[in-house]
């Protein structure tokens, strides 16, 4: 049988190094182990050993546009990143509506092998907005479909939206809603603020995601649904959040790498490479983010990974696509914005990149403790390390990201799914 040792790591980043040895696709033996003979070794030299990170929100873009990410592709990338799981949207062409697009994408992420990829259903038809799709054959599917979501379109509708969470119920499956109200959206290109105004862009309302947000958290209450809120963006809605739960509503939220790290100031340039949806808001609303996440009022970290071509991205701003790659960096960023500040120790990156998102999605094995017994997907992280980001390094097809040439803190050393090594030293195995 495959076995793996990594020998002297520090589980969560506490205590004294230890080894671990994985056998097969489960944690053997946590100790001080000498090498088995044949076994693969990982010298750790005191690095952060954490559970592989679960990302809630990936855009994987195959079906449809090839040119900007594939399944292998954007696999690699979640491997290197050091996920174990990713979550693939429903936005692609066609749209991830029926079970014969969702067992496809499940079918290939587990020929690639690299990570599990899990398809997204779609909630309405061709994400219209219009009528339910077939939530229940995705979920019945070999697929087995657990998280619904029209991402890239909010379903605004409320009577949409009351039934999508009203059947959700019986599914046991939770809605993902893209919160905009796309009444207040209209030619919207920046957050609405001092930044927009200066530049003139029509401004993307605070009130646009918040009013969504509270609407559905009361929706999901009195339909005795799950709602998750996708990438929450303003402080608004981090209050609307607390006061939900605060009333027992089953509601969950992500926040983006880029969201807790990135302001509206960086628009100046005029670069579409800082264009995403949505947009980057001010100072004050990734201060409060960032707090939101600490306390568990925000559940989770979840990438909004979004490939796009060069074409669709160095054009001028009005016509460039929204989004922005995050995978490869998203534990940088989190580094960065919550460990070094304090905000979070490697205990609470465990639990907002791996633990919660596992949960909210319902998958028995992912998020699991370190310990003897369990399923061996794994993170190494070495934090004392530095690294220079470069677009065209990356493993996405794409290279739209807003940190090109930025430093960042702690880099991914190798990654383990089911006791496999898929990622190491920046290398895919
Ligand atoms: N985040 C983005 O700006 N873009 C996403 C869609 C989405 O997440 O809303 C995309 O599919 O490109
Ligand atoms: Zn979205
Ligand atoms: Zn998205």
């Amino acid at each position: 049988m495959n076995q793996v040792l990594i020998k002297g790591a520090r589980l969560y980043g506490e205590g004294d190094p230890v080894d671990v040895l994985v056998t097969g696709g489960t944690i053997s033996e946590i100790g001080c182990v000498s090498a088995p003979e044949d076994a693969e070794v990982i010298e750790a030299g005191g690095q952060v050993l954490l559970p592989g990170f679960v990302d809630l929100h990936t855009h994987l873009r195959e079906p449809g546009r090839e040119d900007t990410e594939t399944i292998e592709t954007g696999s690699a990338a979640a491997a290197l990143g050091g996920y174990t799981a990713v979550f693939a949207m429903a936005n692609t062409d066609p749209v991830a509506d029926n079970s014969v697009i969702v067992e496809h994408v499940w079918r290939r992420g587990r020929e690639v092998g690299l990570v599990d990829v899990h398809p997204v259903g779609a909630v309405t038809v061709g994400l219209k907005g219009e009528r339910l799709a077939e939530l229940g054959t995705m979920a019945k599917s070999a697929a087995g479909v657990r998280v619904f979501s029209d991402d890239g379109h909010c379903v605004h509708d409320p009577l949409i939206m009351r039934r999508a969470l009203e059947y959700s119920t019986a599914l046991d499956v939770v809605i993902a809603q893209h919160a905009e109200e796309p009444r207040l959206t209209v030619g919207a290109q920046a957050h609405e603020g001092e930044q927009a105004s200066r530049l003139g862009y029509a401004g993307w309302p605070a009130s646009a995601e918040e009013s969504i947000v509270a609407r559905d958290c009361l929706l999901a209450e009195h339909a005795g649904a799950r709602l998750h809120v996708c990438h929450v963006s303003t402080s608004g809605t981090a209050d609307v959040l607390r006061w939900a739960k605060d009333r027992g509503t089953r509601v969950s939220a992500e926040v983006t790498p880029h969201h807790l790290l990135l302001t509206d100031e960086r628009l100046a340039t005029y670069d579409p490479v800082n264009k995403v949806n949505p947009p980057l808001r001010a100072g004050a609303d990734v201060e409060k983010l960032r707090a939101a996440l600490a306390e568990g009022v925000i559940d989770c970290v979840a990438t909004d990974h979004a490939p796009h071509a060069p074409q669709d991205k160095d054009c001028e701003w009005s016509a460039a696509r929204p989004g922005m790659l995050g995978l490869q960096t998203a534990l940088s960023v989190v580094a960065a914005t919550m460990v070094e500040t304090g905000l979070l120790d490697w205990r609470g990156v465990a639990k907002v990149m791996s633990e919660r998102p596992a949960e909210i999605a319902g998958l028995p094995d992912q998020g699991r403790p370190l310990a003897v017994g369990e399923p061996a997907n794994l993170a190494l992280v070495d934090p004392g390390a530095q690294w220079t980001v470069r677009g065209a390094e990356l493993a996405s097809l794409a290279a739209n990201t807003p940190y090109e040439g930025m430093r960042l803190p702690a880099v991914v050393t190798a990654t383990l799914l089911r006791g496999r090594v898929t990622a190491r030293e920046g290398k895919i195995c």
